[in-house]
């Protein structure tokens, strides 16, 4: 049988027409949906309407009338079929960084006696920090950070283990870490596990609640599409939100923040995971972003992403001229995410020169090249393009060029 051409799979995608919901960049192909989404017409619609009708016009009277003061608890239930949870355990607030040091801090007080937060050296920077600030804050008998390989996490799940802190998808590789069979051993060994869900979240089907997960954080910039610094999320499994404390206690999570009571007391459920006011402006932005989800069924979300990478390697190991770039991304469905990581000496270079042509991926220290395949607004025709341009820039040898050398502060 013929493999399909790029043509052919975009007339047979049936996410085809999602792409129409978004404001995409008029030259060029975005790679990096992976670090910050796109633009849909709905957010555009709704930024308009919060910052010119909800500020500029009700202004207070919005937290009633729009409803501002539930944003948390509407943006959290919006995101939870996505990750597999049911009503009541997610809700959206702050950064993944803070959430962090919330959710770590509370997982520990449920497992008092334990004070080992086991994550892997290759776990994103932000989550190893935040222990690290609470090791330093609590000091190291009731917060030590463990660090080890990926493939040493068997071994190193001692019975001092209280937190295994783990990303779903690392996010230099985009390998796909077992959620299932990593939640279930540390369960088996008495310890909670954290997902960081930042570069799954939107991207593939993630299965909190059949997993049996304690507490989830994810991002709602990404695969969300939620614009530049959008407000992240938690998940926290209903079983454990009774008996928990999170230390940072303000306002908004209190039990009645209206009646400005000299005295913290927790409200109920998630709403406890709030510290102070919301985000309103990126906050009304993602709600109105989620909606691009609606009707999506994740498996086909998933199925389309697996083929969007399947064609970018395809083609790149089809072209002699590409022979240097190393993929370091997993060649197996299971574990492969929604990105490609490729290696190369002159990886920061080759993403320069890839950006100057309008091919947007990233760059990864020291040697990554990276893509990300957003499955709701790529196409087949765009990855042939992307690798058609790679190939021209590294024939023509044009990467080589010294403005392409210089080291840029975001990468
Ligand atoms: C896996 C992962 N966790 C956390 C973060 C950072 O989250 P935040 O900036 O919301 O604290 C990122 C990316 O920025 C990430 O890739
Ligand atoms: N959050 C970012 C930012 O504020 C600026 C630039 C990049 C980012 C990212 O999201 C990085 C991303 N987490 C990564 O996977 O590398």
């Amino acid at each position: 049988m013929n493999t399909p051409t790029a043509q052919q799979l975009d007339a047979e995608d049936p996410l085809a027409a999602k792409r129409d919901d978004f404001l995409l960049p008029e030259q060029g192909v975005y790679l990096d949906g992976n670090s910050l989404g796109c633009l849909t017409r709905q957010a555009r619609q709704r930024a308009r309407e919060v910052v010119e009708q909800q500020w500029g016009q009700d202004l207070i009277k919005s937290w009633n009338s729009h409803g501002w003061i539930d944003l948390p608890t509407r943006c959290g239930e919006k995101i939870a079929p996505l990750i597999g949870a049911a009503p009541g355990q997610v809700i959206c607030c702050d950064s993944i960084s803070v959430n962090l040091f919330k959710i770590v801090s509370a997982a520990l007080k449920l497992r008092a006696g334990r004070r080992t937060v086991l994550s892997t050296v290759s776990n994103f920077p932000t989550d190893l920090y935040t222990v690290q600030g609470l090791q330093a804050l609590l000091g190291e008998q009731q917060c030590r950070l463990q660090l080890c390989a990926d493939t040493e996490l068997e071994s190193a799940l001692g019975d001092d283990v209280a937190v295994l802190l783990m990303s779903h998808v690392d996010f230099r590789t985009g390998y796909v870490n077992d959620m299932q069979h990593l939640t279930a051993m540390a369960h088996q060994l008495g310890a909670l596990v954290i997902w960081d869900l930042a570069h799954s979240a939107g991207a593939m089907p993630v299965m909190l609640d059949d997993c049996r997960a304690d507490f989830a954080v994810g991002c709602g910039y990404k695969y969300l599409n939620g614009g530049p610094g959008a407000p992240a999320f938690i998940y926290a499994a209903k079983r454990h939100q009774a008996g928990l404390q999170q230390p940072l206690s303000g306002w908004m999570g209190h039990r009645a923040p209206f009646d400005f009571d000299t005295h913290y007391a927790p409200a109920a459920g998630m709403q406890q995971f709030l510290s102070g006011t919301p985000a309103v402006l990126s906050m009304s932005v993602l709600e109105a972003a989620l909606d691009v989800f609606r009707g999506i069924d994740l498996s086909v979300l998933r199925s389309k992403s697996l083929a969007l990478t399947d064609l970018f390697i395809r083609q790149v190991r089809a072209r002699p001229a590409l022979a240097d770039l190393q993929l370091i991304s997993p060649i197996e469905h299971e574990y492969r995410g929604s990105q490609l990581a490729w290696r190369h000496p002159d990886a920061w270079a080759i993403s320069q020169a890839l950006i100057a042509r309008g091919i947007i991926g990233d760059f990864r220290a020291p040697d990554i090249v990276r893509f990300g395949f957003s499955p709701l607004y790529l196409r087949y025709q765009d990855v042939e393009r992307s690798v058609d341009v790679l190939e021209d820039i590294v024939c023509t040898g044009m990467y080589r060029q010294s403005q392409f050398q210089l080291r840029k502060k975001v990468t």
